[in-house]
């Protein structure tokens, strides 16, 4: 019989600081060679078990523990973080906050330097690892100077190297892009086989996740865990929905298309769904009714970039060179591409945190002439990680700042912030202290404080990445409202669906360089740039072809436009 290294029993955890316990009474075994998925909606408490598994709680969180939480054997209250860096490996949430060394290469080595390895020895891993995620030359470079993806990707093979029996990654894909994120979970299926480790992944990316086998998945939903099944059959429940986490595209589409799913046999792989001519029929009929999709774009010329690009430092490859497009009053834009591609170096440019080796205008206004705190009335940046933006202590000051360096009065102050609270979903938490907030809470607090300023072009990075789906759908809607008042927007994004249903346009970079400026169906119905820019097709292109249905794209269509109706603009007046 297999043994559970892994085993909570009753087991409540209240952080000091919290007048309520986080976990509630939570029952789980995990057995040994196991691979998990935690799942449930944002602040449920998913890290905090992971925490509880890699020492964090109680040794660095403190709080108040009742019943047992026993990691391989040992009481977590009883077992010293040294203690615990022999049984699990962690990939924190905040890859940032992970780093020791001094360059890439030390890193990685780290784990290795810890349990006294030989340096020829320790050289060759890190080599062997660095070349399979083919991040060898980036070996030299500070991991404070990586971009988000590149960072999540460094912290991965300093987990992946130290071949611990427990392997714990808290949201390993959410700054990855579609090809990287695919990959990563084929690398942590390959080492988990052949280490016979225990595998437990936080995702919200839950169909990425899928995409490799997963034998169950556990949700918690407000400290507790409501189902603990395999795949399959939770996803027969519906149960991911009912809690506010997205259901794979593929099977959303099919119910949308009327399709009964509880009389299909095995729903986790598009592959493996019933090839029938009735389902075709079925998803064919459905598609017939696709209404035209709106834009509110004028054409109007608002930002123009003209051979924008920048070197950060000499002896690097260009990370953004001779970046030339126009951007238009009410565009509604994406960026993708490669990890590493300049995305954020090319919004680093437009705000004036970085110097242009080109032009860019404003209403042919040059750029160059105005400071950043000008730039900023104009153009609202929200950053990919929150904590290089937060200042305050408590939420409201962080998202009432920019209103108050702006001298409004306090009434006026009090009424936007409230309503930009309730809109991002962080109402509840008005008077917490930002500290007490998960990472995805956190993220939310950064993109309120723009939208509170209503800035005439908003530029968010990832903002989407590591947030459940119920927070995703209210941001996107918002941000899709202030489209339609004629806010320009601009998102960085690695997620396909959303670069379809909510952008009119994309611009795909790789290696630097702008490849392609064009709408995202375009884009997604083009393999070289797919290939090129590290893209992927959404479940809905795959299930449209599984079921040989004439037009793909029109099937996307038709999926986008009645998931728009659902939108309603006076939930946001
Ligand atoms: N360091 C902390 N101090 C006090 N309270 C905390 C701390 N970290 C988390 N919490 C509390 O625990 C709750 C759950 O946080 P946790 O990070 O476990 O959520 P999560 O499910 O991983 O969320 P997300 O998906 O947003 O990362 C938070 O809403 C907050 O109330
Ligand atoms: N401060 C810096 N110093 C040196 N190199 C940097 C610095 N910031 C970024 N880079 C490098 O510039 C390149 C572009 O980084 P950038 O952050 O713009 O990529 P990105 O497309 O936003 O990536 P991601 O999708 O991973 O967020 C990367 O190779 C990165 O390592």
């Amino acid at each position: 019989m297999t043994e559970p290294i892994i085993e909570f029993k009753d087991f409540s955890f209240k952080y000091n600081s919290q007048a309520e316990p986080t976990l509630k009474k939570i029952n789980l075994k995990i057995n040994k060679g196991e691979k998990i998925l935690l799942a449930g909606p944002s602040g449920s408490g998913k890290s905090t078990i992971g925490r509880c598994l890699n020492g964090l709680i109680p040794n660095i969180d403190q709080g108040n523990i009742t019943g047992k939480c026993l990691v391989n054997g040992k009481d977590i209250t009883k077992t010293s973080l040294f203690d615990f860096s022999f049984t699990t490996s962690t990939i924190l949430q905040d890859a940032d906050s992970q780093f020791i060394g001094l360059t890439v290469g030390e890193d990685i080595a780290f784990a290795l330097e810890n349990d006294c390895q030989p340096k020829a020895k320790m050289h060759h891993t890190v080599n062997q690892w660095a070349e399979e995620l083919q991040i060898k030359e980036l070996l030299k470079q500070s991991p404070q100077s990586l971009s988000g993806g590149q960072k999540q990707i460094v912290a991965l093979a300093g987990v992946l190297v130290d071949e611990s029996p427990i392997l714990l990654f808290d949201e390993p894909l959410a700054n990855l892009d579609p090809a990287s994120g695919l990959k990563t979970m084929a690398i942590i299926d390959k080492i988990q086989k052949e280490l016979n480790a225990t595998v437990i992944i936080i995702e919200h990316r839950v169909e990425e996740v899928l995409s490799q086998p997963i034998d169950r998945i556990v949700l918690v939903n407000d400290g507790q865990i409501v189902a603990d099944e395999p795949t399959n059959q939770l996803l027969h429940e519906n149960s991911l929905e009912k809690i506010g986490v997205r259901q794979p595209l593929y099977l959303k589409a099919m119910t949308a298309a009327g399709i009964n799913l509880s009389s299909i046999k095995k729903l986790d792989k598009i592959a493996d769904l019933p090839t029938s001519d009735s389902i075709s029929q079925e998803l064919e009929n459905w598609v017939d009714q696709v209404p035209v999709k709106e834009s509110t774009a004028t054409h109007q010329p608002l930002l123009k970039l003209d051979h924008v690009g920048h070197q950060y430092n000499k002896n690097q490859p260009y990370p953004l060179k001779d970046v030339s497009a126009t951007i238009n009053q009410g565009d509604f834009i994406s960026i993708v591409g490669q990890n590493g591609a300049g995305k954020t170096t090319l919004c680093r440019i437009i705000c004036g945190f970085i110097s242009n080796e080109g032009k860019i205008t404003l209403k042919d206004q040059d750029l160059a002439n105005l400071s950043i705190k000008e730039r900023a009335e104009k153009i609202g940046y929200v950053m990919q990680d929150p904590n290089q933006m937060i200042s305050q202590k408590m939420i409201f000051d962080e998202i009432a700042l920019g209103l108050r360096l702006r001298n409004v009065d306090e009434e006026t102050i009090k009424q936007k912030v409230n309503q930009t609270l309730k809109i991002c979903g962080l109402y509840p938490f008005r008077h917490w202290p930002i500290s007490a907030l998960s990472f995805g809470q956190k993220k939310r607090v950064t993109i309120a404080s723009i939208l509170v300023l209503e800035p005439e072009i908003i530029i968010l990075d990832e903002p989407t990445a590591g947030q459940d789906w119920k927070t995703y759908t209210e941001i996107m809607g918002f941000l899709k409202h202030l489209n339609k008042l004629g806010k320009t927007i601009i998102i960085i994004t690695h997620d396909m669906h959303l670069m379809l249903e909510y952008t009119t346009r994309s611009l795909a970079f790789t290696k630097g360089k702008l490849i392609a400026d064009t709408s995202p169906i375009e884009l997604l119905t083009n393999p070289k740039l797919i290939k090129e820019a590290s893209l992927k097709r959404t479940s809905l292109f795959e299930l449209a072809q599984h079921y040989d249905l004439p037009d793909p794209n029109k099937f996307v269509q038709a999926y986008i436009n009645s998931e728009q109706k659902n939108w309603k603009d006076e939930d946001y007046e």
